[in-house]
Parts: C-alpha cells; structure tokens; sequence
C-alpha cells in the first residue's frame, strides 16, 4: 500500500479549510502504486483523491503536472483535474509534504488486459501525444538514457544480490543504450508510465487515464515502448503479438510512425525496459521492510530486456510492414 506519509484528522481538517470542500467524511490510504502517498477522500462536497508527493516527484515539476492534465482535459483526454483552494492553487502542504485534492476518476484498472484493451490503449496513447502537442511548459525526462548509469551505479554493490551476474549484465546493456540511443526521432508531451494501473475502463471502454507525475517531453515513440512493455506481456514473460498488433494499430490509426521511430522501436523498448528495471532494483534494495507499499518485481524487466534484445524489427511486435504508414 503506497501511504509513505500518514497524516492526522488535524492535518486533514487545516488542509481542508483552504477549500471549499466541507469537512472530511473520510480519508483512507489507497493500497496501490509505488511513488506517491493516495487517499480516497470524502468529504461533505463528494469523492476526491489526495495526493502527497514523495520520493521522485519533485516540487518544483508540479506546476508541469497540473497545468498538463488542466491542458489534456481542454482538449478532450479524461484524466483527474486538480481541484483549487479558496486562494485559486491547486497545489498546498499538508505533514510536510506538497499535495493537491484531484477529481475522482469513475473506473477500474484490469489486471488482465485483453486485445481491446490493448487497442484502446494505443488509441489513447495517440490522442494523447496529439492534445499535449501544443502544451506551453516544458519538462525535460529525469529517467532518460543519461539518467541510468548514475541511478544504476547506486544499486550496482548489491545487485547481484538480487541475480547472480545481474550488475554485469545491466553494464554491458547500458554501453549499448548509451552508444545507439537516437537522437532525432518526433518529440513532445509524454505521459511515460501509462501502466495498467494508470488507465481505467467502465464496461469495457477505456475511460480515463492517470498518474502524469512522470509525465515529460520526450521521443512519442518511447511512450508507445513503455506500453508496448506494460501490456503486451503475458505472466508468463512471453510476449502477446496479438495484442502488440492491437496496440500499435489503434495509436497508427491517429498518428502514423514515421521510418525513423519504426526502425528504433526496439532499441527503444529495450531502454524502457532499462529505465524500469532500474528504478524497480533501486526500491527493491532500498524499501524498509515492513514499508506500506508492495515492491515491484525488477526481474520482470530484465526479462522483457532480454526479449527486445533479440528482436530485430517492429513485425516481431505482431505489426508487419505492409500494415504501417513509412
Ligand atoms: N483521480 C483518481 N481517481 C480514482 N482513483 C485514483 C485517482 N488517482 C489515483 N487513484 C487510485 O490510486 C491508485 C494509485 O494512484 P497512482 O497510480 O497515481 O499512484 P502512484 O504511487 O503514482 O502509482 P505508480 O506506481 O503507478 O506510479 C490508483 O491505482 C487508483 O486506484
Ligand atoms: N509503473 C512503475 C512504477 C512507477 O515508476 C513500475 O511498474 O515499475
């Protein structure tokens, strides 16, 4: 359960006075995600999330964060929308953190996507990458190539911990990243971990996506990656053509793949598959026992890096090039 800050009916009740929300009803953690602390709030106003930045949310990207989900909601992406206090900001401190109320966001997350899923998925994606075009703030990637040696050198004395020969192997996978990584694909607005848990469905449509605190400018085709790697998977670590054919159909269906990022698509999941692995090592290593939070397994992606590593064109993500615009 991600609650890393408790906080007290004294602190709810002075946080809540800057609103015009009423009184909490109610005020529960949230047993899911890993980044930051979430409460379901209820108060005499309705259903609200609060939201206490933690761990890699910086305070001085939240105005990126919440100016880019009042921007994506103008233009039609349903996501939470930061609720403003009675001095007109949406963002205040409550235990000593930064945290803002956002809208509650009617749906679920599955656990098991399925082809539909995974084709509404890309479909968003797309939208997304399109109503963020014009999105004035800029925000550079923090968990970009450069950014993963630095952060892979802080678990690299325990890794093999974790797998025999694991630090050997992240090495010899980040002289590649480091030496091909592209530098001139189509860039713009990112949401950068559009998992499963962070879109929701009602009755089978997708109904809203959430979690922009990762949110940045970057290559549009890493974020088809990032998803390509968080649905496509079966719990059996193989990969799903089927619903990688999904995917990059629905998000081809609004935005064509140019030849360059089709070419890099790979190369591409592979640093996704990089980046997540790393940060799932880091907490796995430095998360207290006895923590609120359930850790996530960093092996899983090294077995999606291993895959990426061995494929050779965008055809083995079930697309065959007749079927995508070059
Ligand atoms: N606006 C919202 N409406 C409804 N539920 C929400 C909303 N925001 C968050 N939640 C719930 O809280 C959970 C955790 O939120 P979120 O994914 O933002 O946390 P996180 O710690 O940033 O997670 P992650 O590990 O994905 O980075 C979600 O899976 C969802 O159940
Ligand atoms: N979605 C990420 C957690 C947020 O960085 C993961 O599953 O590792």
């Amino acid at each position: 359960m991600a609650v890393y800050t408790e906080i007290t009916d004294d602190d709810l009740a002075g946080f809540l006075a800057g609103y015009d929300l009423g009184r909490a009803l109610s005020c529960k953690g949230i047993a899911e995600g890993v980044e930051n602390s979430n409460y379901l709030l209820r108060t005499e106003r309705g259903t609200f999330i609060l939201t206490l930045y933690e761990k890699r949310t910086r305070e001085e990207d939240l105005p990126f964060f919440l100016g880019l989900m009042q921007h994506l909601a103008a233009r039609g992406i349903t996501c939470p929308q930061p609720v403003k206090a009675r001095d007109g900001g949406a963002l205040g401190r409550i235990a000593g953190r930064p945290a803002t109320i956002v809208t509650f966001l009617d749906g679920v997350w599955v656990k098991r996507p399925g082809v539909s899923h995974c084709r509404q998925v890309g479909e968003a994606l797309a939208a997304l990458h399109d109503a963020g075009a014009d999105f004035a703030i800029p925000r550079a990637n923090a968990l970009t190539v450069g950014d993963w040696r630095p952060l892979f050198e802080l678990s690299k004395p325990r890794a093999d911990e974790v797998l025999p020969g694991l630090a050997a192997e992240i090495e010899a996978e980040l002289d590649h990243l480091e030496a091909h990584w592209p530098r001139d694909l189509p860039r713009g607005v990112i949401h950068a971990d559009l998992f499963c848990d962070n879109v929701f469905f009602l009755g089978g449509q997708l109904s809203g996506l959430i979690d922009f605190y990762f949110a940045c400018n970057d290559f549009l085709a890493y974020d088809l990656a990032i998803c390509l790697n968080a649905w496509c998977f079966e719990p059996d670590h193989a990969f799903n053509a089927t619903k990688g054919r999904a995917m990059l159909s629905g998000y081809l269906a609004k935005r064509p793949l140019s030849e360059a990022e089709t070419a890099a698509l790979p190369l591409l999941a592979r640093g996704s598959a990089m980046r997540f692995l790393l940060t799932r090592l880091y907490d796995w290593l430095t998360t207290p026992e006895g923590a609120l939070v359930k850790k996530k397994d960093p092996l899983e992606y090294l077995r999606k890096l291993r895959f990426h590593r061995g494929v050779a064109s965008i055809a083995a993500y079930g697309l065959p090039p007749e079927d995508y615009a070059i």
